[in-house]
């Protein structure tokens, strides 16, 4: 597996499509434009945009952002079918994602059909999209259950009839990052022409490390959702694929990261879907540091103990003070709150800090420090 990447990697963003098929999970017009303008603004090249399909009030929600005239491509899904690829092009959309299910579980038990006619409905598809002048990406519903002699085949129809990319998608989330990678290398290497993107859900919570897999076999193009909304478990999240290529790969995406954490907040608000603050890369929390060691370390140097500064995604650093905390941590935080500390008297706090925040089971707030240290005083007055 080659560790550097050299190619170009584009982001297609899917959180107004795969992200609002959450079950359950609703943008209004407003929201939808208020989230393609952030995503466009901080340089997401692509969005997936909706599905025309579905009825006027989609249709008029993706005409809305056709109209904002946004730097990134709008793109929209679309069965293999040519009314939702005329819904589509209605809609003033030039981007289309025609979607066939690949694998012969799908094909044969919910399509009801064979793998002839997913090539005949492909080529019909396909030949009317492009005839339309449409750029498109060949949608591989359940690629990674698929033989991959059958994508072959497919991705040589594709190329042949002009699509510009396939997309290979672990639609259940199931491949590990291994499997990932050598599938999509495989399709790379039989069919160099045709770019390939990758599509990973989080089933088994590995769709950054397959979406990371897949573009290091080659892939070119990726989707995310911001937050990783999506089907059941969530798609690849955004901010982990950006951060995980800048940091682990070595490879800029162009993204500005430090609306990251602002962009996270306004979905996880219009999803109704608050963002745990452990979530990786955006979550209130992930660069709060407890623990005696860790905390001295980061106040040295906080290289020590955080792979990126929480500024490049718009985060702070919070040194918590609890029942794990240590001498320095301490007095680092009532450095915060305007009281220099002596290490010896932090160190004589130490004990009646793990006593209360065993007691109360959460960390102490600045008030409780206040009061610890105020009694703490008077003892040491008294003495
Ligand atoms: C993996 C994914 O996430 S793919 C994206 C899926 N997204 C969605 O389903 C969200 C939006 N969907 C919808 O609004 C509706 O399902 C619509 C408008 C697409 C279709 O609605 P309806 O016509 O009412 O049909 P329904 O939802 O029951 O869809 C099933 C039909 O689509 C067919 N179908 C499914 N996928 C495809 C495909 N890629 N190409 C062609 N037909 C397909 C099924 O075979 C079935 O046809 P049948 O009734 O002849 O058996
Ligand atoms: O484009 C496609 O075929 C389907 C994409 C998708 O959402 C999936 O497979 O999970």
């Amino acid at each position: 597996m080659e560790h550097t990447l050299k190619h170009e990697v584009i982001i297609d963003d899917t959180t107004l499509r795969d992200g609002e098929q959450t079950a359950g999970v609703v943008f209004s017009k407003k929201e939808k434009i208020a989230i393609a303008r952030m995503l466009d603004s901080i340089g997401v090249r692509e969005l997936e945009c909706g599905i025309p399909a579905m009825g006027e009030d989609e249709r008029a929600a993706v005409r809305a952002l056709v109209d904002l005239g946004l730097s990134a491509r709008l793109i929209t899904w679309n069965r293999a079918l040519v009314a939702d690829i005329q819904a589509s092009i209605d809609c003033g959309i030039t981007a289309v994602d025609i979607s066939l299910s690949v694998s012969d579980q799908m094909i044969a038990h919910k399509l009801r059909k064979d793998r002839r006619w997913v090539k005949e409905q492909l080529r019909h598809s396909l030949g009317f999209a492009k005839e339309k002048g449409l750029y498109v990406s060949v949608g591989g519903e359940d690629s990674s259950r698929a033989d991959l002699l059958f994508l072959v085949e497919l991705m040589e129809v594709a190329r042949d009839m002009g699509a510009d990319r396939f997309r290979f998608c672990d639609t259940l989330g199931i491949l590990d990052p291994f499997t990932m990678y050598e599938k999509v290398r495989t399709l790379r290497t039989a069919v160099p022409e045709l770019d390939i993107e990758v599509h990973t859900h989080n089933d088994l919570g590995m769709a950054t490390a397959n979406a990371i897999a897949g573009i290091k076999a080659g892939a070119r193009f990726v989707n995310t959702t911001v937050n990783g909304l999506g089907e059941r478990a969530g798609n690849a999240a955004l901010e982990e694929v950006v951060m995980a290529l800048k940091l682990a790969c070595g490879c800029d995406p162009g993204i500005d990261t430090q609306r990251f954490h602002e962009i996270s907040r306004f979905v996880g608000r219009a999803s109704q879907r608050p963002v745990p603050p452990w979530k990786a890369v955006v979550g209130e929390r992930v660069f709060s540091h407890e623990s005696g060691l860790h905390a001295d370390g980061v106040i040295k140097n906080p290289l020590n103990y955080e792979g990126f500064d929480p500024a490049e995604v718009g985060l702070r650093r919070h040194i918590v003070v609890g029942k794990h905390s240590g001498t320095s941590g301490l007095v680092e935080r009532f450095r915060s709150m305007g009281v220099e500390l002596a290490r010896e008297e932090a160190a004589e706090l130490m004990d009646e800090v793990r006593a209360v925040a065993q007691r109360l089971k959460r960390p102490l707030s600045d008030g409780d420090l206040r009061r610890l240290y105020a009694a703490g005083k008077h003892d040491r007055l008294a003495a």
